[in-house]
């Protein structure tokens, strides 16, 4: 059945941010570019919701537009609403002053980025940035001390050494971890990572994120997980939300949407990701390129690079179908998904 482009109402699930109707506006090329387009989705209280695209698609876009902090002149509209609590009133986060976004980042939602080296002052060290933080938002220093502590041993950290290091003198993985740490310090609920792993090694990702988990449990934490790299994600997360060209294409639980798409580009970045246990022979890139976001279509985004589209989807935005229990693909033909891009079994592990 067809619904609207947006998730409506409470969700029964318990949000603890919904994004509705989110877009992204950049001049470029003289004219109005969307970079985010018309984007809903709840994170959920205690979730990990990994958001999958490729590079360009929207994926910081989104992150930063739920904390109202994307860069200038680029105009945010829509509605992001926290839910501090279960039962308490939202907040409005596109609504509040300089001030109240001051306190709702680092102290309710938090973001890690890539590249932790360039997120930490490299002529301060780690004990630094964890002090100043504390004292920006008037928390006690020696308590939060106490608690950075232990944030970085539930990290596989020596608190000792890595507080008393400069960041260049820690290796990549040891300062993302740090990173992560003082990402936490003041107690967020929410927590937003970008792409956190991305300038590391395979076995440094994969034991961050085993961490990351053990973490969420300990800080009852509610995490969106931004990634390129969708078989990396699947293991990890509760539900994936795949973005393509700065729209939503299929958002569901994490087995459904690698087992069961009714996307044909979900199903087409299935087919396009290296995989140990599939033979190179069955990996095949999506042919075409995405679209510049002065440049898109007017109706599905996909569309010039879809095998199914029709006139319909060249001229109109298809609406959200269910395709299963918790499972909603935009596109006009998700029955015939599953044919025209068929999946070798077990592609990427959920
Ligand atoms: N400051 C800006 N001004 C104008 N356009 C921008 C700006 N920052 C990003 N964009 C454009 O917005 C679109 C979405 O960018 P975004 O950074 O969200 O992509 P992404 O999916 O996070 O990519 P990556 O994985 O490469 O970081 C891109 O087409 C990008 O070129």
């Amino acid at each position: 059945m067809p619904r609207e482009r947006h998730e409506t109402g409470r969700d029964a699930s318990d949000p603890i941010v919904e994004v509705r109707n989110v877009s992204v506006t950049y001049d470029l090329e003289n004219r109005d570019a969307m970079v985010l387009d018309d984007v809903s989705i709840d994170l959920r209280r205690g979730e990990i919701l990994g958001v999958v695209g490729e590079s360009g698609s929207g994926k910081s876009m989104l992150a930063n537009a739920m904390m109202d902090a994307v860069e200038e002149p680029g105009i945010t509209t829509g509605e992001v609403r926290y839910y501090p609590e279960s039962d308490a009133a939202p907040i409005n986060v596109l609504d509040l002053t300089d001030e109240e976004l001051r306190e709702l980042r680092w102290e309710e939602i938090s973001m890690v980025f890539q590249g932790a080296l360039s997120s930490f002052n490299p002529t301060m060290k780690i004990r630094g940035h964890f002090e100043e933080t504390l004292k920006a938002h008037d928390y006690d220093v020696e308590e939060g001390m106490e608690r950075a502590r232990e944030l970085l041993s539930d990290l596989y950290l020596d608190p000792d050494r890595v507080l008393d290091s400069y960041s260049h003198e820690l290796s990549g993985g040891m300062s993302q971890r740090a990173l992560i740490a003082l990402s936490l310090i003041l107690e967020p609920e929410v927590l937003l990572m970008d792409e956190p792993t991305a300038a590391l090694d395979l076995l440094m990702q994969r034991s961050i994120l085993s961490l990351l988990d053990d973490i969420k449990q300990k800080y009852d934490l509610s995490i969106l997980f931004i990634t390129h790299d969708l078989p990396l994600v699947a293991g990890l997360a509760d539900r994936l939300a795949i973005l393509y060209a700065f729209e939503l294409a299929e958002v569901g639980s994490t087995e459904q949407v690698v087992s069961n798409s009714q996307h044909p580009y979900t199903r087409a970045l299935l087919k396009a990701v290296p995989n140990l246990d599939a033979p190179l022979s069955t990996m095949q890139p999506i042919e075409g390129t995405a679209p510049n976001p002065a440049h898109a279509p007017s109706g599905c985004h996909y569309a010039p690079r879809c095998p199914l589209a029709t006139e319909e989807c060249h001229q109109e935005q298809p609406p959200w179908f269910d395709v299963a229990d918790d499972q909603r693909t935009a596109c006009f033909h998700h029955d015939e998904a599953e044919e025209a891009v068929a999946l070798e079994p077990g592609v990427v592990d959920a």
